[in-house]
């Protein structure tokens, strides 16, 4: 009798722990899909104000689950069903029509880059910045002749390096201890990008770093160059300075015909994000100093990814 009040209190236990873990995982899911339509609806910002004025709240924090389904049904995007999967195939939509003038014309090709305006929080980096300046410490790499940064390039500091660079580069403790957070937004906003834009992929850092640009020879662009054949897409994204500085625009190359995309007015949290081996250059500043924050990335498309982490 003891015996088998005591199983029947292990099995109640046992059921209410994996009630829990399903709650909990339940929990999580939600939490995640959150997140990711609030970079979704960053997104939708960054293409066309005008949808994202009738898919938001009031706030304009949050999608409007009315405004976001009629539209959805407006676009004949009748195939998703929930807040998340709408929102994934309006940015695909809304990428596959949108011109930088934000006009939402009618598009052939699908553009291979964004810019996403606001995509960290601008105040937020604004409060690191003065740590995030002590942190910064430039470590001279030999990127040889040939590469796009060439022998001379002393203006970055490192939070993750993979590539065997010689001499070998290692993390900068102090940055990373400092803006590991920035580096992971960023990774999840190319994903919430590249799903939308793509199809779901995990991305790993390859490198990433703070690149600090001054007026002085060697020290204040990157010419035009692809991040690398091995690079699946990259995030550049603008810091705040306590030096303004004049010049420094984005340039990229895209779209078929190919087409010029100026970036002159970047603010400290707007991200441009690059699929691979999309031309662009950091066009020279003339005063002041510039900090960005660049990702190099590997994709692991999801199934692959997924097989990767079972056990
Ligand atoms: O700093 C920038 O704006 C661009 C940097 C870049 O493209 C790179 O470091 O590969
Ligand atoms: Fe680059």
């Amino acid at each position: 009798m003891r015996h088998s009040a005591s199983a029947a209190a292990a099995l109640a236990i046992a059921a209410a722990a994996a009630a829990l873990g399903v709650a909990t995982r339940r929990r999580r899911a939600r939490e995640a899909a959150a997140a990711e339509e609030e970079v979704l609806l960053i997104i939708i910002k960054g293409l066309c104000k005008a949808t994202y004025y009738a898919v938001s709240d009031a706030q304009g924090l949050r999608f409007s689950e009315r405004g976001l389904a009629s539209v959805a049904r407006q676009r004949g995007l009748v195939a998703a069903t929930t807040t998340l999967a709408r929102a994934k195939a309006l940015v695909a939509w809304l990428e596959s029509r949108h011109t930088p003038l934000e006009t939402c014309a009618p598009k052939r090709a699908r553009l291979r880059h964004a810019l996403v305006r606001g995509a960290l929080d601008g105040a937020t980096l604004r409060a690191k910045f003065d740590a995030m300046q002590a942190a910064y410490a430039q470590q001279p790499l030999d990127y040889g002749q040939h590469s796009r940064y060439g022998n001379k390039w002393r203006i970055s500091c490192y939070l993750v390096v993979l590539e065997r660079w010689k001499p070998k580069i290692q993390p900068h403790r102090p940055m990373v201890d400092c803006m590991d957070d920035v580096m992971r937004a960023c990774v999840a906003l190319f994903e919430a990008w590249y799903a939308a834009h793509a199809q779901p992929a995990k991305a790993s850092v390859m490198n990433c770093f703070v690149t600090r640009y001054r007026p002085h020879a060697d020290e204040d662009q990157l010419e035009k160059h692809v991040d690398g054949a091995n690079v699946d897409g990259s995030v550049i994204l603008a810091l705040p300075t306590d030096d303004p500085f004049d010049g420094g625009a984005l340039k990229v190359w895209d779209d078929r015909p190919k087409r010029e995309f100026h970036y002159p007015d970047m603010r400290p949290g707007d991200a441009i994000l690059l699929d691979a081996r999309v031309w662009h250059q950091a066009l020279p500043i003339t005063a002041g100093t510039r900090y960005a924050m660049v990702l190099f990335l590997k994709l692991h498309k999801q199934k692959q990814h997924d097989k990767e982490h079972s056990v």
